[in-house]
């Protein structure tokens, strides 16, 4: 227990060279090396920084993501996210940036604190902000939205992106994981964004870096510096996989040669009654060098399915106390 213990917790402010992580580098790297996130472990039940813990919610070679509540209040849920200093320490430091930067909202994860444990571990508590888009799916029996929910998740995700940019950052990772679905003050399903460690600055310098995953664009998989329309564009491969469609098949080889047919024409890769999310990337695809015309795309998706307005709330049922979204 005395293990994970919080050390004096540290200051920092993001990018410059000279930080608190700079010191740590110096450390006796062989030390630090031998310890790796596996060593890292809270259970359930036991208190870190006066929050309660619950459960592990997330893993990988970055770190862990615990889920915890507050003692007072078992309801008031936050996030904790522990990585080891020995790691790359960009991303870590660029999401404490990111985080103290945006409003509190229902939207996004704000910054409560951040420092280290044990010595080796730097942790950032932040709020919690609702369940993955892929939980949520896998929530569904037949892992996809409604076309009514998708087009309602789409206007949504639209300007919640341009949000985000409003705030002056490029995210360059929306995935399934990364887009979460929370409830705001009236009960209502709206929107997240979560995981900023990626974040550039939108006015800053341009950065190429050859991202090839099923979410990013054909411009970035080809190594062109990233846009605001490059996380819109992810915006329209979430909605694929809100409706189970994964065009791009699962071969990391192919999805690049697949994007670009794609690109060209939604033939052999979507059945016809889905062409509209081809327009749609089209759309997106034409203001590449204009700038993004959110009120141009949200058209777009109203005249999809004209019998209703996809402005209207995410409908969904309660089933054993989880949110199920129709
Ligand atoms: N603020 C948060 N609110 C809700 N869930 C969160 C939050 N932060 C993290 N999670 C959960 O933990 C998982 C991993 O967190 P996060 O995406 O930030 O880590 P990551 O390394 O940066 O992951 P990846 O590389 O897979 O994008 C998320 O998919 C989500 O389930």
């Amino acid at each position: 227990m005395a293990y994970f213990q919080v050390s004096a917790s540290i200051s920092f402010s993001a990018f410059p060279a000279s930080n608190a992580f700079g010191l740590v580098r110096s450390l006796n790297c062989q030390a630090l090396s031998s310890f790796k996130m596996d060593d890292f472990h809270l259970n359930s039940g036991i208190t870190f920084k006066s929050y309660i813990v619950k459960e592990l919610i997330g893993q990988g070679n970055y770190g862990k993501v615990y889920l915890m509540s507050k003692q007072e209040n078992p309801n008031e849920l936050v996030a904790l996210k522990v990585q080891r200093q020995f790691r790359n320490p960009i991303p870590f430091e660029t999401e404490v940036q990111v985080l103290s930067s945006l409003p509190e909202s229902c939207h996004f994860s704000t910054m409560i604190c951040h420092g280290t444990t044990a010595n080796i571990y730097n942790y950032i508590i932040m709020t919690h902000c609702g369940d993955t888009l892929f939980k949520m799916l896998k929530r569904t029996d037949d892992f996809c939205f409604s076309l009514e929910n998708t087009l309602r998740i789409g206007c949504q995700l639209f300007d919640l992106v341009r949000l985000f940019h409003s705030f002056g950052w490029l995210h360059r990772d929306l995935h399934w994981g990364n887009v979460t679905i929370n409830t705001d003050a009236h009960g209502r399903l709206k929107m997240g964004m979560i995981d900023y460690g990626l974040c550039i600055p939108l006015n800053g310098p341009p950065i190429a870096q050859v991202i090839s995953r099923w979410h990013t664009s054909l411009y970035v998989t080809l190594g062109h510096p990233y846009t605001e329309i490059d996380d819109f564009v992810s915006v329209v491969f979430l909605l694929m996989r809100c409706l189970d469609l994964e065009p791009f098949g699962r071969r990391v080889l192919l999805i690049e040669a697949k994007k670009a047919q794609f690109h060209s024409s939604p033939e052999r890769l979507l059945c016809e009654k889905y062409h509209w999310i081809w327009k749609l990337y089209n759309l997106v695809e034409s203001q590449r060098y204009t700038g993004i015309d959110i009120n141009a795309v949200k058209t777009y998706i109203r005249s999809v399915d004209r019998n209703f307005d996809p402005s209207s709330d995410i409908s969904y049922t309660v089933r054993k106390g989880l949110v199920v979204i129709d």
